[in-house]
């Protein structure tokens, strides 16, 4: 098949060119972020409290697009403990999560790798937010399909966490659909509570359930 995408010549002088890289720091040119785990970064470690292998984890918040049940247009994605820092979890694609008619949206289907990955963290009772997540899309994944995800840490060095992920279709033996990279940064509480608006946080403290999911993370052994 020949190419579809309208083409013409470019005229002179309208090449883009991309803005100079600078080995420099500032707020304004962040520090170069990588997938690939430094030379002296550690195997991750299982918290010896982490739940069994088989068990659901549940929901962190119940009003997380990922994997709370109080949004009714959620992912409503349900992850088990693995063995070692693994995860399984499973989400069915419905009607309001398509970008093509009768297709999963590509950011749906990132936000799933993203909860997934981001559930690994609990294994080892570490709060960490997503810092860098790369995806590629290898199968259009349909409406009413269950994604088969499957996610594992690989290294921790200092407060960033490396991890990667699939996600099949047809079964849990099935195609790869899609699979992601990601560094997920240890974070305090603090971090939430700083920055998150005021209400919901108010509302996240005056619930105990809550409190201590969060709180119970805080001292490593
Ligand atoms: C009492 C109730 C209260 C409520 C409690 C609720 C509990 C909830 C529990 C669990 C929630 C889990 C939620 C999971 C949801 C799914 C996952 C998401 O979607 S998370 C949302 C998307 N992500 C963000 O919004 C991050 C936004 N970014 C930031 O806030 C900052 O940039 C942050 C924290 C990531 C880093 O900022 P810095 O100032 O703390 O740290 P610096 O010094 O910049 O970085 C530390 C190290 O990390 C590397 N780093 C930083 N950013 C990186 C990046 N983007 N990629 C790779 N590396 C990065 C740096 O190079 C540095 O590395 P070197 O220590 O020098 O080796």
């Amino acid at each position: 098949m020949g190419p579809s995408l309208a083409r013409r010549a470019r005229l002179p002088g309208t090449a883009v060119r991309s803005a100079a890289v600078s080995a420099a720091t500032s707020p304004e040119t962040p520090p170069e972020t990588s997938l690939v785990p430094p030379d002296d970064a550690v195997a991750p470690v299982r918290h010896p409290e982490a739940p069994a292998p088989g068990t659901p984890l549940g929901a962190h918040y119940d009003h997380c697009f990922g994997c709370g049940q109080a949004l009714p247009h959620g992912l409503h994605l349900q992850a088990h403990a693995g063995e070692g820092v693994s995860v399984t979890a499973e989400f069915t694609v419905k009607p309001q999560h398509q970008g093509a008619p009768g297709l999963a949206h590509g950011g749906v289907l990132t936000s799933a790798l993203d909860e997934t990955l981001g559930s690994l963290n609990w294994l080892m009772h570490s709060i960490a937010v997503t810092g860098r997540l790369e995806t590629d899309f290898l199968l259009p994944v349909p409406v009413d399909t269950v994604l088969h995800l499957d996610a594992r840490c690989t290294a921790v060095h200092g407060r960033k966490i490396y991890s990667d992920a699939v996600g099949r279709i047809g079964g849990p033996k099935g195609p790869i659909a899609v699979r992601a990279k990601a560094v997920f940064i240890e974070v305090k509480v603090e971090h939430f509570i700083d920055n998150g608006r005021k209400e919901e946080i108010e509302a996240a403290m005056e619930d105990p359930d809550q409190v201590r999911r969060a709180r119970a993370f805080e001292v490593n052994p």
